[in-house]
């Protein structure tokens, strides 16, 4: 398995609390003094986590750029399961509720989507293994741990996945602006699947007609459409929202 990085407390912390087997070592400033960071030292200490002290400039090299907040760790970096996985994962899911994303090429859009989606007890992520953002440490530091924790699928033809998942008695409910009907009025109670499209084109046309519906989330002012890790957690949440009715 290769290794990666990821950086900040909020991320190392969440990392220490669900995978803490993918940590490898931490990697913390002598000059920081941060309550919250003394208590991530704490608790990689209690877990015998190795621990080097370098300076912040050394940090600084090593994130280029990103905001570590005088800690990064190194990781055993999970990697995109293969489409072959799917299977697996679904007759393990008792209701499952998949997260497709139709191309979303920024890393941070991804990073969130992830979060989100293991916030909103998601079964997995399903994304193209072309044109999308990859696995990578600012995806990472945005998933907050979730990129450890939630499967992530790549797949090669997202048209042929999706109508696998329609025969396996999964319904496909794709999001569009533009569509008359309201993800409020859906009932998304049974197994399935929500697909975003990409931030700048929206769902491709053959994803399009793949989905047993499209919805809308109503937009009261001038913008048009909502930033799609936004978009993903209203649809994921009003998802939960229903089924904690049921
Ligand atoms: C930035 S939007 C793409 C906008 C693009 N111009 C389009 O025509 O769809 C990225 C994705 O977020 C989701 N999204 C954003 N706003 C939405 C809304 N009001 N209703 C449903 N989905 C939305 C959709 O999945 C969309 O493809």
């Amino acid at each position: 398995m290769s290794q990666d990085w990821i950086f900040g407390i909020h991320a190392i912390d969440g990392a220490i609390r669900r995978q803490p087997e993918s940590l490898v070592k931490l990697w913390v400033a002598r000059e920081r003094q941060d309550q919250r960071l003394a208590e991530v030292i704490a608790d990689a200490q209690a877990m015998g986590l190795a621990i080097e002290w370098v300076s912040k400039k050394t940090l600084d090299d090593k994130s280029k750029g990103a905001v570590h907040q005088g800690v990064m760790a190194q990781i055993k970096a999970a990697k995109a399961l293969n489409e072959n996985k799917l299977d697996e994962i679904l007759e393990k899911a008792q209701q499952p509720l998949l997260l497709v994303l139709d191309g979303v090429t920024d890393p941070h859009n991804l990073g969130a989507c992830l979060r989100t989606a293991d916030a909103a007890g998601a079964t997995a992520v399903i994304v193209p293994k072309n044109n999308s953002a990859s696995l990578n440490a600012t995806v990472r530091k945005v998933a907050c741990g979730a990129a450890e924790t939630m499967p992530l699928v790549e797949v090669t033809n997202l048209a042929r996945t999706l109508r696998a998942l329609k025969d396996k008695g999964i319904w496909v409910v794709g999001t569009a602006g533009e569509t008359d009907k309201e993800l409020f009025g859906v009932q998304l109670t049974g197994p399935l699947a929500i697909v975003m499209g990409a931030e700048g084109k929206g769902l491709r046309r053959l994803t399009r007609e793949h989905c047993d519906e499209l919805v809308a989330i109503p937009m009261a002012g001038l913008v048009s459409s909502l930033n799609v890790s936004v978009a993903t957690g209203v649809c994921l949440f009003e998802v939960v929202r229903q089924r904690q009715k049921v």
